[in-house]
């Protein structure tokens, strides 16, 4: 199944098929409140239809195209997990449960190196949206796949920090060179360094991302590719400042059912988060 696509050379385009992933988080009534106002016509179709926790996310990133396009740390009409609430970047900060159920995204955690994967393994780190993996475990990326880099950077030159953020984008590994893996680019932040967005709006723009990464892995599995493990690094907990556990609980909150899995394809829950020793 490998080998049959060219790399990717820019953004991909590979949903295929409209998902409606879930949010495990638990509402409290001023959050559920907070969904009312909920912006975009697919999401209020989503309310209409009793599912407050359930929306698009190409939907979402549509919605913030155009003239009156805003971050999602600037719209307060977006919805918002509970987790959300509050959020410093204060180890302290309590973290609610989370009531997961089997269609959870489950975080496992390891120690090693996380470029130590089988080849067609998705590596996943957070970026920011003006194109630069000048630090941190990005600048590790960009050593060791300066073509993912260049397809990274060109993407973000073919938009704007505020329509990227809440978005992910998938590079598919380079066959027949050094580079085996799937780099899975979360954009949590619009800038970076003393500009990156504020603990709270990286956090809110993490949940889309990686929901729009799982719709774009699913896409790439439906297309026949062989996809290997998901690995992702303590993302947003370096040089972005945001704790670890904040990041892990928005993804294991995150519900990929049956119904989201396209047929045929066999899709793992399990991510594996990788920290160096
Ligand atoms: N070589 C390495 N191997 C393995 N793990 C490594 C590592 N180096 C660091 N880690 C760990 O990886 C986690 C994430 O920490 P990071 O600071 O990387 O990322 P982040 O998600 O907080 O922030 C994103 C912004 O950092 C970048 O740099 P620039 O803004 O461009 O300068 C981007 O471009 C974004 O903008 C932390 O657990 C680090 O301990």
């Amino acid at each position: 199944m490998s080998g049959k696509k060219a790399p990717a050379a820019g953004p991909r385009q590979l949903k295929q098929t409209k998902l409606t992933f879930g949010s495990a988080f638990q509402s409290s009534p001023q959050q559920q409140n907070k969904n009312q106002r909920i912006s975009s016509k697919d999401d209020q179709d989503d309310l209409a239809s009793n599912n407050p926790e359930k929306f698009d996310v190409k939907s979402f990133a549509a919605s913030k195209s155009g003239e009156a396009a805003e971050s999602p740390g600037n719209d307060t009409s977006l919805p918002v997990s509970p987790a959300l609430g509050n959020v410093s970047n204060t180890p302290e900060t309590p973290i609610p449960t989370i009531a997961t159920q089997h269609s959870n995204l489950r975080v496992i955690e390891k120690v090693g190196d996380i470029f130590d994967a089988p080849r067609r393994s998705i590596l996943i780190h957070a970026c920011n949206a003006v194109g630069s993996w000048g630090g941190g475990i990005a600048l590790a990326f960009r050593e060791r796949y300066p073509d993912a880099y260049r397809i990274y950077n060109a993407h973000c030159k073919r938009s704007l920090p505020q329509r990227l953020v809440g978005t992910a984008l998938l590079i598919a590994p380079r066959d027949g060179t050094r580079r085996e893996h799937y780099v899975g680019c979360l954009f949590t932040s619009k800038r970076y360094g003393r500009n990156k967005d504020s603990p709270h709006d990286i956090l809110r723009a993490t949940e889309p991302a990686m929901k729009d990464l799982i719709e774009q892995i699913l896409a790439e599995m439906a297309s026949g590719e062989e996809v290997g493990e998901v690995r992702i690094c303590h993302i947003n907990s370096g040089l972005f400042a945001v704790p670890w556990m904040r990041s892990k609980s928005l993804i294991e909150g995150l519900q990929v059912g049956e119904e989201d899995i396209p047929e045929g394809v066999t899709f793992s829950r399990d991510i594996i988060a990788y920290a160096p020793e």
